[in-house]
């Protein structure tokens, strides 16, 4: 790279190999001319509310490809540790993961010159201690401005490379969440996810029919051409679809013109600095967090009873819980619980789950 005006350039791929996945990708093909000359790779991991980022994390951490990696955790709310209690803890992943930062009070897209790259700067102190770095997203993250930073933050910009952007789809909610109210322009956060994406996997598939996953395939590829798009069950797919990609170059954001709806098009087209990815930072501003806290060990039954009742028996909540996530101190037991629950059109199932977890 000539000067800090310029935009980096990746270095062509070889194709990516058809192995069974657990495989290390050749980590020499990350480097970028002129920078250093051993960046660390960055995935920026986004998706919708509840799509299966943090099972995809789990599943790269406890993955055999023998990288260290560490992992920025961001939470909408304000509660720190619900993210790191849900990450698996299994021996596995013991070794791949090396670091934790967790960020909270909001969206890390909303906040990239500061929480972010600060986030991020404090890792890289660390550096020697990972090979790659694994971004988590909110749900409602616009991934651009994060993006962003990784190559237009002069004190980041040498250390790291982005390598890709992958996003979660979750198959069953996904038609319901792209004709969601858009932020304050014309596409709304899911569509902005998938217009970034170099990978998406599109998760969940255990609960949608053949049919129906053939024509979300193609309504990803219409918003998104040049992804790579992955049909998953619990996000399990080969690591090397995944890490080790290189994919980030200058002509992802001119492919974003396209994916994106004429309004922000022309926006997009000219997408190679700050302030025209600012502009693209749409953000859906009814939607917010409630954490609740309880300072005492909580009643399971009493707890149960709550859910159902607000889940099931209030109209409004029906409508406007797009998800819900907790760690739960039990009465009477010596392990940890986890809630999860994520909005349903139409819900197969209860859609809440209840499991012991393993950590106390
Ligand atoms: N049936 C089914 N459930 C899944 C699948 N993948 C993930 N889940 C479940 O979906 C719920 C949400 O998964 P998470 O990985 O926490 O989703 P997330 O995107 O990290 O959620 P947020 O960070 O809150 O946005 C959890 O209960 C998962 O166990 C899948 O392929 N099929």
């Amino acid at each position: 790279m000539e000067s800090d005006e310029d935009v980096p350039e990746a270095v062509p791929l070889p194709p990516i190999s058809e192995g069974n996945g657990t495989e290390a990708p050749d980590r020499s093909a990350l480097v970028s001319p002129g920078t250093d000359p051993n960046p660390v790779p960055v995935t920026l991991i986004t998706g919708f509310l509840g799509a299966g980022k943090t099972t995809l994390i789990n599943h790269i951490i406890c993955g055999e490809h023998g990288f260290r990696i560490a992992v920025i955790l961001n939470e909408f709310g304000e509660e720190l540790g619900i993210e790191k209690a849900l990450m698996q803890e299994q021996e596995s992943a013991a070794f791949a993961l090396q670091d934790v930062i967790e960020l909270a009070n909001g969206c890390m897209c909303c906040s990239v010159k500061t929480d972010f790259v600060q986030a991020l700067e404090t890792m890289m102190q660390h550096r020697s201690k990972f090979d790659s770095i694994l971004i988590e997203t909110t749900g409602l993250a616009n991934p651009g401005p994060v993006a962003a930073a990784l190559w237009t933050d002069e004190e980041l910009e040498s250390g790291v490379c982005l390598d890709a952007i992958v996003t979660v789809v979750d198959a069953r909610n996904i038609s319901h969440q792209l004709a969601g109210r858009p932020g304050s322009g014309h596409v709304n956060e899911a569509q902005q996810q998938i217009a970034y994406a170099d990978v998406v996997l599109l998760n969940k598939i255990d609960l949608m029919p053949e049919e129906e996953l053939t024509k979300l395939e193609q309504r990803i590829s219409g918003l998104n051409a040049g992804a790579d798009i992955i049909r998953t069950q619990r996000c399990s797919v080969p690591l090397d679809k995944l890490l080790g990609r290189g994919c980030f170059n200058s002509s992802q954001w001119q492919g974003l013109g396209e994916a994106l709806d004429g309004a922000a098009q022309s926006e997009a087209q000219g997408a190679a600095g700050e302030a025209d990815i600012d502009r693209l930072h749409l953000h859906d501003s009814h939607v917010g967090t409630v954490c609740l806290q309880a300072p005492e060990p909580v009643d399971l039954t009493k707890v149960r009873y709550w859910l159902d009742t607000l889940l099931w028996e209030t109209e409004a909540a029906k409508e406007d819980i797009y998800r819900m996530k907790g760690v739960l101190t039990v009465q009477g037991s010596d392990r940890q619980h986890v809630l999860q629950a994520v909005h349903e059109v139409e819900p197969a199932q209860g859609p809440l789950v209840m499991a012991d977890h393993a950590q106390q």
